[in-house]
């Protein structure tokens, strides 16, 4: 019902072309997300990545070019058919009145609810696997304006989570969360992706973006500069290139470790 049998073509940019203010901010953006991809999007400050992600999710106008779900635009698409598909997870929202948190997770299944209908085992279900898959059990009963950055961003996870969207793309989705809870929720959203929802996440943790997505795309200036693997798109050359950084790069068990380590301009050895 969620459309996850749907044999289309996923979440498509097509020639996407945006201007904010009277600023280019995309120029001509090809790209697709596939299901059960988890999709790193990064790139330095202001090279289009927020942009991008709000385009995907229907949320801008586009000057040129559009955005396509299996084949149908977004734009013209039902809002609420779409929020049932997919969600849009905001960066650095903060609730501003006194809600309980389980009250405003609760919202993340209203694409879901009839007006005055009742509720239902599967959206009791689904709200109790996000507050668990994003450890907001204990969060609970508290107001959500109550909570530290890191705390709002696990419950808006969380509502984005109840859900249940076969695309989720998430703005910064571990920006502020403490060492332990950024690995939990880039497994919990590799996890999804491996059971076949689709994850984009703008991503500035390299290492982050390197051992828990599919595939990276790397965004400069509004335009996409490489996309692939990610063993494979960060390279010393281009980190250099795209950031003007130089980087520790390695292998823990296995698995690769990007760090950041000195501005390529001043020339220091890493
Ligand atoms: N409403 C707006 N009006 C004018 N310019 C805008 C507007 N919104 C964004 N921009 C510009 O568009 C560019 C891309 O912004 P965007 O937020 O998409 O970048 P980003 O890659 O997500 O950056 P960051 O890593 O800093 O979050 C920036 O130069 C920004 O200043």
């Amino acid at each position: 019902m969620n459309g996850r049998h749907h044999t289309g073509e996923g979440l498509a940019a097509r020639g996407l072309t945006v201007d904010l203010g009277g600023r280019r901010v995309l120029t001509g953006v090809d790209c697709a997300l596939a299901r059960s991809e988890m999709v790193g999007l990064i790139g330095p400050n202001g090279a289009g990545k927020t942009t991008l992600l709000r385009a995907l999710a229907g949320l801008i106008a586009p000057t040129a070019g559009e955005v396509v779900l299996d084949g149908r635009p977004v734009r013209r698409m039902d809002r609420r058919r779409l929020a049932a598909q997919l969600a849009h997870l905001a960066q650095g929202e903060r609730p501003h009145w006194p809600m309980a948190v389980r009250e405003l997770v609760w919202l993340g299944r209203a694409p879901h609810r009839r007006a005055f209908g009742r509720v239902t085992a599967d959206d009791r279900a689904a709200v109790a696997r996000a507050m668990a898959a994003t450890g907001t059990d204990a969060l609970a009963d508290r107001p959500a304006s109550d909570l530290s950055a890191g705390e709002t961003a696990r419950v808006l996870l969380a509502r984005a989570l109840a859900g249940e969207p076969d695309w989720l793309l998430a703005d910064e989705p571990v920006a502020g969360l403490d060492p332990y809870h950024q690995l939990d929720v880039m497994a919990k959203l590799h996890g999804l992706a491996a059971s076949g929802r689709t994850v984009a996440a703008v991503l500035h943790d390299l290492t982050l973006a390197a051992r828990f997505c599919d595939r990276v795309i790397v965004l400069t200036d509004g335009r996409i500069a490489a996309s692939g693997p990610p063993r494979e798109i960060l390279t010393d050359a281009r980190l250099r290139a795209v950031y003007g950084v130089r980087a520790v790069t390695g292998e823990q068990h296995g698995e690769p470790f990007v760090l950041p380590w000195a501005r390529a301009d001043l020339g220091t050895p890493c």
